[in-house]
């Protein structure tokens, strides 16, 4: 029998009550992490990466948040779980490094101190065998001087040096599943490279899942196996980098990887904005800000999902039958520096007059 997934999120729907009503933040999200796979959210400001990550664990406050649909760990229907059985597995077998990371520790205690112990709340180590693992911990994210530093309170550590603390206490108990939320933002490149390198010998020392959320595409094109493309809380595309950066089939990943200037940097600077979460639109919800929107797109509900490649799949109307998928396929991603899927004749230079 083979093993079920790692993570496998089915209709993942999280909304939340406020004052203008009801706003849908995930709408029928599916996400699946297999052992020892990065699989890369990615998707504009406000889309939805964040909810969507609190919600696998139930990080979600309930009311005024409600989390509907599936997610099961290693088999496990984890919405069917206690609060304190849900407790246990977050931090132990999933870890979750958040968006805002400062306000994570305690700063009453140092922070070896803090790694140390959420090592010894998972497994029955020495105080001084967890010790030496928070020092090592801290010397693979990239602290100098982990054995000495180790001592130090939070407040000693700056903003940098924390997110990696925190990065650290997540690895420490050496998680099943990893779930990283904008974890290198504000890390200088080097420290980044090396942070992104530890999280791929973990993925081949043990099989580590990574559910990873940055807005660098540069890291996106580096680390995923998979990307799931969200827009305002639905999967516009999903397929491997390939599929994503050399051949993007949805307009909305298009322009979110037209816009960038070269891998490396980040998105952003598509015309209009996200529409109202607790209004949003019939049918494709990029149609409104979408160059190629037919009336048929703004009908209904988002178009289902259609295979157009092993493994890729895209949620747009003119890949359905009956639509005109030709509209699309002359752009290619030819904005992007890892774009190249043109094919038309290319000129010779020298033209001369
Ligand atoms: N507790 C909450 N109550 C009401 N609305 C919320 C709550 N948390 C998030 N939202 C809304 O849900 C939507 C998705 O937010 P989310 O933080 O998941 O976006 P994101 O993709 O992570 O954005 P960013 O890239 O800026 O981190 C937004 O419209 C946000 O305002
Ligand atoms: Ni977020």
């Amino acid at each position: 029998m083979t093993d079920p997934p790692l993570l496998e999120v089915n209709n993942l729907t999280t909304s939340f009550e406020t004052d203008a009503g009801r706003l849908v933040a995930v709408d029928g999200l599916d996400v699946t992490v297999e052992r020892g796979e990065t699989v890369c959210l990615v998707g504009e400001s406000g889309s939805g990466k964040t909810v969507a990550t609190e919600s696998i664990t139930r990080l979600i406050d309930e009311p005024p948040g409600s989390i509907e649909g599936t997610v099961r760990f290693r088999g496990r229907d984890l919405g069917g779980l206690s609060e304190s059985e849900l407790r246990s597995i977050r931090g132990s077998e999933i870890a979750h490094v958040f968006q805002n990371p400062q306000d994570a520790m305690n700063h009453c205690y140092t922070v070896g101190w803090q790694i140390a112990e959420a090592i010894r709340v998972h497994e029955d180590v020495s105080r001084s065998t967890a010790r030496a693992r928070a020092v090592d911990l801290l010397d693979r994210v990239g602290i100098a001087n982990a054995a000495a530093r180790i001592d130090d309170y939070p407040h000693e550590f700056s903003g940098g040096q924390k997110q990696r603390a925190m990065i650290a206490m997540a690895l420490a108990v050496e998680p099943a599943l990893l779930i990283a939320d904008e974890p290198t933002t504000a890390l200088d490149v080097t420290v980044q490279a090396r942070i992104l390198r530890l999280l791929d010998d973990l993925k081949s020392e043990y099989g580590m899942g990574v559910l990873f959320i940055t807005h660098d595409l540069g890291v996106v094109s580096e680390i995923a196996d998979r990307i799931v493309v969200l827009y305002a809380g639905k999967a516009m595309e999903r397929g491997d980098p390939v599929d994503i950066f050399e051949r993007p089939a949805h307009p909305y990943t298009r322009r979110l990887l037209g816009c960038l200037p070269g891998v490396g940097s980040e998105y952003g600077g598509i015309p209009g904005s996200l529409p109202d979460p607790t209004d949003p639109p019939d049918g494709c919800r990029f149609a409104p800000r979408c160059d190629h929107a037919v009336e048929a797109c703004s009908r209904g509900e988002q178009p289902a999902e259609i295979e157009v490649d092993p493994g890729h799949w895209v949620s747009c109307i003119h890949y359905h039958e009956g639509y005109d998928e030709s509209v699309l396929s002359d752009e290619g991603a030819t904005g992007t520096a890892l774009g190249g899927v043109t094919g038309g004749e290319s000129e010779r230079g020298g033209s001369d007059d």
